[in-house]
């Protein structure tokens, strides 16, 4: 018989990674050995990319030659391309990913090759495509035009001038690449789980991407950021304790807080806050920023939880001009480049994940045929 389980497999080490590494008591993270402290605000989110995909941070050359598989793999292809219409008009945003991101995978000229090279193709591919899939879909459910990727501009650039149809200025455009950094991996999230999970059965990139995006989705995961900036508008400017308050008093959880690995600050919130802080205070309207210091003033003192990634983001998107539902689909253009890499990764060096299982249902049961039971 097996070992008791340790419930949502907690301290369990599912994986050997060399992608990304926390310190949990410490309030660290670290992406192939560089602290998140010195990406954020310096390195852009393509060169992470690169790092994370390709094992280092790039020179010249190597981001060049990244940028023009970039910009050459940007096309979802036509089957997903086709079906955009139709799948804006009866799917979510998240589902609407997961449904373009599995169509995508019939017009990529890897699809059917899990090799190393194939791999670092498929995974640039990706990338690219996921923030035009998510401006696509805006479109597409506004009635709106997607103005043409722009080769001078980064993926945070483009994107923010896809999704508003506005050119971004420039310190949008640095807010939201870092954004875009501070997000891009971390370690055996569910989503990433999810992926090596599907790719250590030896399948294709493109099917671990769509568990992972199913996977982001879910409110405990990355969906949490909308429910953050949902909460932030449902309640009254003036009651916020109150409000959370209530809310703990009636046994709900407030999105955006805790983490099961993170027992002090996550290292990204103190980025996000910043930023919320800096937009807030450019915007002329510091609402949002001011109810969330005061959240997590409330939530710190009534259950000593820190704000997470999710939370500070949720603000920093609204104050960038994005869309409510599309904050997770933001999360999972970053998510691609670590997604990616660690299906790179598994394949590498792979074996089936296949745990075991604790049986607590009943035993001995007899048989009756159907007309005795
Ligand atoms: C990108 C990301 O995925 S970051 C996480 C995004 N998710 C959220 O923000 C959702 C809200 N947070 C949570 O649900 C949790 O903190 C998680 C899912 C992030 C971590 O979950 P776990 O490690 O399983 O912790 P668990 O849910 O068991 O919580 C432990 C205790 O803290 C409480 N707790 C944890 N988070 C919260 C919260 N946000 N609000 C209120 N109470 C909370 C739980 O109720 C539980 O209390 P109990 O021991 O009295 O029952
Ligand atoms: O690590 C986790 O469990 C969730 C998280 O913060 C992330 O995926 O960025």
């Amino acid at each position: 018989m097996a070992d008791k389980p340790t419930k949502g497999l907690a301290d369990v080490v599912a994986a050997s990674t060399a992608l990304s590494d926390i310190d949990g008591k410490a309030g660290r993270l670290f992406y192939r050995g560089y602290d998140i402290h010195d990406l954020a605000g310096r390195a852009t989110f393509e060169e992470v990319a690169h790092l994370l995909q390709r094992g280092r941070l790039p020179d010249r050359a190597e981001l060049a030659g990244y940028g023009e598989a970039l910009a050459a793999g940007r096309e979802p292809g036509p089957l997903a391309a086709a079906n955009i219409a139709e799948i804006a008009g009866k799917q979510k945003p998240m589902e609407a990913l997961r449904s373009l991101v599995s169509l995508a995978a019939a017009d990529d000229p890897d699809k059917d090759s899990i090799a190393p090279e194939a791999n670092l193709r498929k995974a640039a591919r990706l990338t690219a495509q996921q923030p035009v899939l998510v401006a696509r879909y805006h479109a597409a459910r506004t009635g709106g035009s997607v103005p043409d990727a722009d080769p001078e501009l980064s993926i945070a650039a483009n994107f923010l001038l896809q999704v508003t149809g506005r050119r971004p200025e420039p310190r949008a455009v640095e807010i939201f690449d870092e954004c875009l950094v501070l997000h891009a991996d971390h370690t055996m999230n569910a989503s990433t789980f999810a992926a090596r999970v599907c790719a250590a059965t030896l399948s294709d990139m493109h099917s671990a991407i769509v568990a992972a995006i199913g996977t982001l989705k879910g409110p405990l995961h990355g969906g949490a950021n909308e429910q953050v900036m949902k909460t932030l508008e449902s309640i009254p400017a003036d009651g916020v304790a109150r409000a959370v308050r209530d809310k703990l008093a009636g046994g709900e959880k407030i999105m955006g807080f805790g983490h099961r690995v993170y027992k002090t600050e996550d290292p990204r919130a103190t980025h996000l806050r910043r930023m919320s802080a800096e937009l807030a205070e450019a915007a002329g309207d510091d609402t949002y920023y001011r109810m969330s210091k005061e959240m997590e003033e409330v939530v710190f003192e009534a259950k000593g939880l820190y704000p997470n990634v999710d939370f500070y983001a949720a603000s920093v998107y609204h104050y960038l001009g994005i869309p409510t539902d599309l904050f997770t689909p933001v999360f999972s253009i970053s998510r691609m480049s670590g997604w990616t890499a660690h299906v790179i990764e598994q394949h590498a060096d792979n074996r089936l994940i296949r745990p075991d299982s604790e049986y607590i249902g009943e035993t001995d049961q007899k048989w009756k045929p159907i007309d005795e039971r």
